[in-house]
């Protein structure tokens, strides 16, 4: 990726930017407390923010300057992540800087294409497009529809079984060497250590969730530990 990116790329090459969500039945899915987690992970050093649902994207607007990275997640199977135009044009009136989308080959509920969808947010507004995908393939055709970034965050998502343990650091690598556009590795990143070698994979920015901002998920790991 060597073209000159957009600044709120730019703002972000080379850092950590931290989703702050919680899943549904967490006490932790307020859209107040999210937005603070999200000022507390800037205070901290994230360079940016990747968070889901309209009013957590409104509260978080108000409370950061850094990127954000909006997303609406309606649904839980298929293509959730941002699904429609619809959904996109809102999470950007709330504030987001980029908007996450489900760019997989899947069906879209709406029908519309890909390339469709990306037109459709760029006209309305001034909101970049990061594609969330699952292979190289859908990396490429992105691309090809004018996504302005694309992530590894819908890798090991897409199939019948259950995720790897790991981050997909292939697909970060694969992908960085053959788009002309920033690749932000997604994804189950646990540790600081995977963290720098998506980066030295080719990674633009390094996404990290749930082991950062998941207390739940945090205690699973301690409890088993201890009862191992
Ligand atoms: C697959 C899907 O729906 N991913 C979502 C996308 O926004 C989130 O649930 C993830 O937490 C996020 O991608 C960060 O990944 P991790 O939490 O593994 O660091």
């Amino acid at each position: 990726m060597t073209d000159a990116a957009a600044p709120v790329l730019t703002a972000i090459r080379g850092g950590l930017v931290v989703s702050c969500q919680a899943p549904p039945g967490d006490p932790l899915r307020d859209p107040e407390v999210l937005a603070r987690m999200a000022a507390s992970v800037v205070r901290a050093g994230a360079i940016g923010v990747r968070v889901n649902g309209v009013e957590v994207v409104r509260r978080t607007r108000a409370l950061v300057k850094t990127p954000v990275i909006g997303l609406w997640k309606d649904g839980d199977e298929g293509v959730y992540i941002t699904p429609t135009a619809r959904h996109a044009l809102d999470v950007a009136a709330a504030g987001a800087d980029i908007v996450a989308v489900d760019a997989t080959a899947r069906p879209r509920p709406d029908g519309r294409t890909l390339a469709d969808t990306v037109a459709a947010i760029h006209r309305q507004t001034e909101a970049l497009v990061l594609a969330d995908v699952s292979t190289v393939d859908e990396g490429l055709a992105a691309v090809d529809a004018g996504a302005d970034a694309v992530a590894t965050t819908l890798s090991g998502y897409t199939g019948p079984g259950t995720p790897p343990a790991g981050p997909d650091l292939e697909l970060v690598a694969a992908l960085a060497g053959k788009l002309g556009v920033p690749v932000i590795a997604e994804g189950r990143i646990h540790t600081p250590e995977q963290a720098r070698a998506a980066l030295d994979a080719g990674a633009w920015a390094v996404v990290v969730g749930t082991a950062i901002t998941s207390p739940a998920w945090l205690t699973g790991r301690y409890r088993a530990a201890l009862a191992a």
